[in-house]
């Protein structure tokens, strides 16, 4: 796909979704199990950066990039000729079986940015969900202990483990079969809400973890950083240091999941950055590889070293076309200094957000860095969530090509994940959609 096929820029040829997009999606009804749920049946054929054509012709902003997947664009040219170059030489030997250099690559590049002091070494695998899986059972390898600490409105994957770790247990966990056991939830950092200052808002974190789990018990911690699913929850200033202090003298793995707040998205290479903490473990996957599957593991030597060999892998963690892709995004976020642009579109985009909650007073708070943006809607006057607004918005603005997402455990945010090579003019042209949309929504 040349870049020059396909313009920046919000261009509808036909009501969306679109005739052909409405024919697929009757085809997928017969075929695909709707708990495989879409949340806009449009149907994309190709995409580059920013924009996303859909297979009716229509070029729609893309402001969600698959979740936090696409982060440095899509179709990234390096990331394309790197992963082209890499399908023509080898797919596939199981790194177990026989290894392969990009895979040591791509842990060289995630020690060296590793927010820590010491050598970090890495377990590649696939999904987010199986980063946090083998986060979880490194640390409880390593202090023999079987508690796993997480917070409320967490999200961190669907599998059994990672499911009962969710602060929502639907549609993720319900009617699913047992949970996992030895997980203890508390209350998280949510300055809108709580009205905690940091310190405040850990020792009740802590206190509640004291009594429910007991520390002694604990093999880890598990953080989002900046909550995801959550609704981009900032914790306040002072939060997530205090609770890497407390797991210090415990002996509890702080463990950051950075799968959604990683890989440059909030203007630094980790989102745990801007909190001053140094993990023990970082967990990253969606935007490490540029648009194709990889997740990694990253933790300090003495605990990744302490599972005996054949204690970690599996068959396609680390798989080589994906590692190109990767090390192609590392190149890409420094060739390119994409952290600064996550500062230009937490500027220019969040001024526009700005603008948007002093015309509305349904938009009880703009939050988060960089590209990692997002506003909570609320009945006007309250703090009370207003899900039924932001379906309408999302629909609104849906159909008029800038493909949206809501997030928050009662769906009371709208959260944006643009890509760091989204245009000022694209970013604007979101903000005049928004507009529009809070307008007939009133
Ligand atoms: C912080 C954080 N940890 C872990 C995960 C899980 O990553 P996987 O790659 O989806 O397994 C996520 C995935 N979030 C999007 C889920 C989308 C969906 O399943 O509908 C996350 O945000």
């Amino acid at each position: 796909m040349l870049e020059a096929e396909i313009t920046q820029e919000r261009k509808l040829i036909t009501e969306i979704p679109g005739p052909r997009s409405q024919e697929i999606h009757e085809r997928r009804k017969r075929v695909v199990p709707p708990g495989v749920h879409t949340v806009f049946p449009v149907y994309i054929e190709r995409a580059h950066d920013s924009i996303v054509v859909d297979v009716d012709g229509n070029q729609l902003i893309d402001v969600c990039g698959g979740i936090g997947v696409t982060t440095i664009g899509h179709t990234d040219e390096a990331v394309v000729a790197a992963a082209r170059e890499q399908l023509g030489k080898v797919t596939h030997t199981l790194f177990t079986m026989n290894a392969y250099e990009p895979y040591v690559r791509v842990a060289e590049l995630l020690a060296a940015h590793a927010p820590g002091d010491g050598e970090y070494k890495t377990l590649l695998m696939n999904s987010g969900a199986e980063a946090v899986e083998n986060g979880v059972k490194i640390a409880r390898k390593h202090t023999g202990r079987p508690g796993v600490a997480v917070l409320e409105h967490a999200y961190h994957g669907r599998t059994m483990l990672t499911s009962s770790m969710n602060h929502k247990a639907s549609p993720y966990a319900l009617g699913y079969g047992p949970r996992a056991g030895d997980i203890y939830r508390a209350p998280n950092s949510h300055p809108l809400h709580d009205g905690l200052s940091g310190e405040e808002a850990a020792k009740r974190t802590i206190n509640h973890l004291e009594k429910t789990a007991g520390a002694s018990d604990l093999a880890c911690l598990v953080v989002e950083p900046v909550q995801g699913e959550g609704g981009f929850i900032v914790p306040a200033e002072g939060y997530l240091p205090a609770l890497a202090a407390w797991c210090k003298e415990n002996g509890i793995v702080f463990i950051a999941d950075e799968v959604q707040a990683g890989m440059a998205r909030t203007g630094k290479m980790f989102a745990i950055e801007q909190f001053g903490v140094q993990p023990d473990i970082i967990l990253t996957a969606k935007g490490i590889a540029g648009g194709l599957p990889l997740s990694g593991i990253t933790g300090r030597a003495e605990i990744m070293d302490k599972s005996i060999p054949g204690g970690l892998g599996g068959t396609f963690g680390g798989n080589p076309v994906s590692c190109a892709a990767a090390v192609a995004v590392f190149e890409q976020i420094e060739k390119l200094d994409l952290l600064s642009e996550a500062k230009r579109i937490e500027q220019t985009f969040g001024d526009g957000l700005r603008q948007l909650k002093a015309e509305f007073d349904c938009i009880a708070e703009v939050r988060g860095f960089g590209a990692m943006l997002a506003i909570e809607i609320t009945k006007p006057g309250t703090l009370e969530p207003d899900a039924d607004r932001v379906s309408a918005v999302i629909d609104f603005a849906g159909k008029h090509g800038v493909i949206l997402l809501s997030a928050g455990l009662y769906g009371e945010a709208i959260r944006f994940l643009p890509s760091l090579k989204m245009t000022d003019e694209l970013l604007l042209d979101v903000v005049s959609v928004l507009r529009e949309a809070f307008t007939a929504t009133a």
